[in-house]
């Protein structure tokens, strides 16, 4: 791991009108080059904090610093740079009227020279494996086509972070999973720091790191398994444990010798199916 990349120090904001804090002296930092899931049930503060990270809102009181630079009205073009946000919905976020255009329409926006811009299009759509598809209109693809093509508008401008705003949770199992691989290739090759905002928790146990928000505060910070072992607490904020994590604890308690909690699907196949060949 990295330099901290990201650094807030106890955030507040408190939405006009409201009486209780989104967010209340909130803390935490994010290392260049990891997958850091921040998650929490409905009204816990995700998006606020989200959108305090890409500078649409600033926090009333505390401390935010992206790569170095300090979260002002001044410094809010600067630091939008340096971060990358893919939204919940597909649809509303695809501009362009071909593939081809949508990611051009960033490049565009950012006065980027029409000779890079082939080469970034080239890039940034092999890398979400849709250079196949450039001259597709929307209508032609599935949803985890358009968040990957999301994806490849937002690092052919080249930020730091990739920021995903539930971006997965609009899309079926296929379209979520071939989203999650394409971050995970992302990630692993430096080409951006993640962080995911969700109320998944199977989502959350790909990242590295996993901070978890409640009512605004948070509630606990670690890694997958460390926050898995939580266990009922996270149940009791209302989050959802993952079907393989449940499913692993009740063949445990049924005798049946799992060596651990699985936090996926397919670790759990994979080791019932050893299990099936010592029988
Ligand atoms: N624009 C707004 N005006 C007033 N209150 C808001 C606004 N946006 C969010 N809130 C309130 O701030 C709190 C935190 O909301 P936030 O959207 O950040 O949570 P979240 O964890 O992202 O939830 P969700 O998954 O439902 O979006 C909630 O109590 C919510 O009602």
């Amino acid at each position: 791991m990295g330099q901290q990349i990201i650094t807030i120090e106890n955030i507040s904001f408190t939405y006009h009108d409201e009486s209780t804090p989104a967010l209340n002296s909130v803390s935490l930092s994010v290392e260049q080059g990891e997958w850091l899931a921040i998650v929490g049930h409905n009204g816990s503060g995700k998006s606020t904090l989200a959108r305090i990270l890409n500078g649409l809102i600033l926090p009333q009181s505390g401390r935010v610093s992206v790569c170095g630079v300090d979260l002002s009205e001044e410094s809010i073009w600067e630091i939008r740079k340096q971060v990358g946000m893919v939204f919940q919905n597909p649809d509303n976020q695809f501009v362009g009227t071909t593939v081809i255009d949508d990611v051009a329409f960033g490049l565009e926006n950012n006065g980027i020279p029409r000779e890079e811009m082939v080469k970034r299009i080239d890039w940034s759509t092999k890398q979400v494996k849709m250079e196949a598809f450039l001259d597709q209109e929307p209508h032609h693809l599935s949803g985890g086509q358009k968040q990957r093509v999301a994806i490849a508008g937002v690092i052919a401008v080249q930020p730091t972070i990739l920021i995903l705003d539930e971006a997965t949770s609009m899309l079926d199992p296929i379209g979520r999973s071939e989203v999650l691989e394409t971050v995970r290739l992302l990630k692993d090759q430096g080409i951006v720091t993640v962080i995911s905002i969700t109320h998944d928790l199977e989502e959350a146990a790909k990242a590295d790191r996993v901070i978890v928000l409640n009512r605004g505060e948070k509630f606990a910070e670690g890694t997958p398994s460390e926050i898995f072992s939580l266990d009922h607490k996270l149940v009791e904020i209302g989050l959802d444990l993952p079907f393989s994590y449940i499913v692993s604890k009740k063949l445990k308690e049924a005798g049946i010798p799992i060596q651990q909690d699985h936090l996926s699907e397919e670790s759990l196949v994979n080791e019932l199916w050893t299990l099936q060949l010592k029988i």
